[in-house]
């Protein structure tokens, strides 16, 4: 990190929200309701087009059988983010789940958007899933600090082209964003683009800092950076 950045684009799991919370809370939630929500959404254009590409990923396989697999090894695929994303819509609609963010992210995040810098997430969850989470916090509503919500239909979170195209589409130059994730190789392929990284390191969530960027203990950390004049 050497300049102070025009956007920060943030990753979600292990950077705003408890790993946590998305393992133990989030998934579960989810497992326990593919079968039902096949059966009841299977029908609708967007959940058929979903279970269509499923079926490319393991042909002739049961859809519920295919995503429970991908869970497992917490795979990051776009029709299982979005099946996991409408699930959570009816959890937040009915009461049923509240969103939990780490206890320094809501107020950096608001002091971050009242000093004009611009705030963009980046994450594997769906854009919906995005925007519920956020929007459902114990702090309140806090989608509106933020101009876009990119998910993996820009691109994989490990190559560089999409890091590029997202910097593109919100008319920033690269050296102009810093990116924030807990995961290395995110951050690799960001830096390969041109943009700014740090790692967020929670030892409560069992991080592992990467040797190879900057690292901070929480976003307070990174917003106490950008006051600090660079190193000579
Ligand atoms: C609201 S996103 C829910 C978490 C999730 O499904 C996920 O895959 C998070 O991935 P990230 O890229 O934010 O680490
Ligand atoms: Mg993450």
């Amino acid at each position: 990190m050497t300049t102070r950045p025009e956007l920060v684009l943030l990753d979600i799991e292990g950077t705003i929200a408890p790993i946590s919370f998305v393992h133990d809370v989030l998934f579960p939630y989810a497992r326990a309701r593919l079968a039902g929500f096949v059966a009841a959404h299977g029908d609708e254009p967007e959940i058929a087009a979903a279970l269509a590409e499923l079926d490319a990923i393991a042909p002739g396989a049961p859809p519920v059988e295919t995503m429970l697999a991908l869970m497992d090894r917490d795979a990051k695929v776009g029709p299982l983010k979005l099946i996991q994303g409408r699930i959570w819509a009816e959890g937040f609609a009915e009461g049923a789940l509240t969103s939990r963010l780490y206890p320094d992210v809501a107020p950096v995040l608001r002091a971050w958007h009242g000093s004009g810098l611009r705030l963009a997430i980046y994450s594997s969850g769906s854009e919906e899933a995005q925007r519920l989470l956020l929007g459902h916090t114990p702090d309140g509503g806090l989608t509106a600090l933020f101009e876009r919500f990119f998910d993996t239909r820009m691109g994989g979170k490990r190559d560089a082209a999409s890091y590029a195209a997202i910097a593109r589409s919100m008319a920033v130059a690269p050296a102009h964003v810093l990116f924030l994730s807990d995961v290395a190789d995110e951050l690799a392929a960001a830096a390969t683009a041109g943009i700014q990284v740090c790692q967020i390191v929670r030892p409560e969530d069992g991080t592992i800092a990467s040797a190879d960027y900057p690292t901070a203990p929480d976003l307070a950390a990174v917003a106490a950076a950008f006051d600090r004049p660079d190193p000579a």
